[in-house]
């Protein structure tokens, strides 16, 4: 995997330059949800990506607001708000990427999956949109639970007429960055060296970080490779503790959404060895949606790669995954079927 873009290194970037539509390609933006916790801080460092030329800010209300306000960064991109419905058309055409982070956030006690009856709805309206107004779009997809909404527009898609698997994606990014930095507390490594896949899903146990993996090496006890372990899985769990009822992660998801979304623009422009992790249609396991590492390209996903070597305990967390990962694909199938 490639090192993480940092945000100065970005701001630096558009600084330095002056984009000309003949050296960086015309790219459109839209973020559904964009006034929400994590909508704000993605949309400002979607702003800083000099990749895009088009932001598009849509969100049921508050958007016309949040587009003012980043508008006057002096950088490349136009920005544009969308508010309601009614706008949802203009805010989807022609966008080359569309990120999700509409829904409800978790509250203390709450698992994932409790926000499934109301988020399994925004997401199909929202991809039921995306499949008449922008179909050949990247969609970018951190809505929880992640596990079950992507099977959910997957299954929109095809009845839609519309499904391409290579350019649909569970943004799974944050549980890269926690377990990078996780990582680097206890390797006593720099940080941004450090490189760890994370395969699965996106809830509880079906995060499974690969530290055997994980770059520079370290040889960290089993120990502390079962608490790193732990600590990853349980992630979003200690932001939703620390906030305390005021929602789930919104900066690091931002940042990871941000980073995401940047390495599907490079594959796009047709930059080479774009390597992220990200929980797509898969069949290097049993199961037909799995988050492993996958290359980017021109057209999405360009290769899904294989696992490598697993450590036992990595292939004991293999096996005790998969049947709660199943039983949340299925339920967003099921739900994208009967209603
Ligand atoms: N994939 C991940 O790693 C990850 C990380 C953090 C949070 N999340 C998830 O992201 C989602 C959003 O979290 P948040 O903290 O930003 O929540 P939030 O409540 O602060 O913001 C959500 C926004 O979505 C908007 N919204 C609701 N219905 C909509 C619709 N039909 N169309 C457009 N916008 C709509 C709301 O108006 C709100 O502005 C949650 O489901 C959360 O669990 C995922
Ligand atoms: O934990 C949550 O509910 C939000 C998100 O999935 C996270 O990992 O932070």
């Amino acid at each position: 995997m490639r090192p993480s873009i940092s945000i100065a290194r970005s701001v630096h970037r558009v600084a330095r330059r002056s984009y000309s539509s003949a050296s960086v390609p015309e790219r459109k933006v839209a973020v559904l949800g964009a006034a929400g916790g994590i909508g704000q801080p993605l949309a400002l460092l979607m702003k800083l990506n000099p990749l895009v030329s088009h932001l598009s800010l849509y969100d049921i209300a508050g958007t016309p607001g949040v587009a003012a306000d980043v508008s006057h960064i002096n950088t490349r991109s136009e920005v544009k708000g969308y508010a309601g419905e009614e706008q949802l058309a203009q805010a989807l055409e022609g966008a080359d990427v569309v990120i999700i982070p509409a829904g409800v956030p978790r509250k203390p006690g709450m698992t994932r999956d409790d926000l499934f009856n109301i988020n399994a709805g925004i997401v199909k309206g929202l991809t039921t949109a995306i499949a008449k107004y922008c179909p050949n779009a990247l969609i970018n997809m951190i809505s929880n639970p992640v596990n079950s909404t992507v099977p959910i527009a997957a299954e929109v898609l095809k009845k839609a007429g519309k499904y391409d698997e290579k350019r649909l994606f569970g943004v799974t990014t944050l549980d890269v960055v926690r377990a990078k930095t996780f990582y680097a507390g206890k390797a006593n490594a720099n940080v941004a060296e450090v490189n760890v896949p994370v395969v699965g899903g996106h809830a509880g146990i079906t995060i499974l970080p690969l530290f055997s993996q994980a770059t520079p090496t370290a040889n960290l006890p089993h120990d502390v490779i079962k608490a790193l372990t732990k600590r990853t899985q349980d992630g979003g769990t200690e932001v939703v503790e620390a906030k305390a009822g005021k929602g789930s992660a919104t900066l690091s998801m931002a940042y990871a959404g941000a980073i995401f979304a940047d390495a599907c623009l490079k594959g796009l422009n047709g930059v080479p060895d774009v390597v992220e992790c990200s929980f797509v249609q898969s069949s290097i396991t049993e199961l037909p949606f799995f988050a492993s590492k996958v290359r980017l390209g021109k057209n999405g996903v360009e290769e899904v790669l294989g696992l490598g070597n697993l450590s036992d305990f990595e292939q004991e967390g293999l096996q005790s995954l998969i049947p709660e990962l199943k039983s949340s694909i299925e339920k967003g199938i099921k739900f994208a079927n009967q209603s």
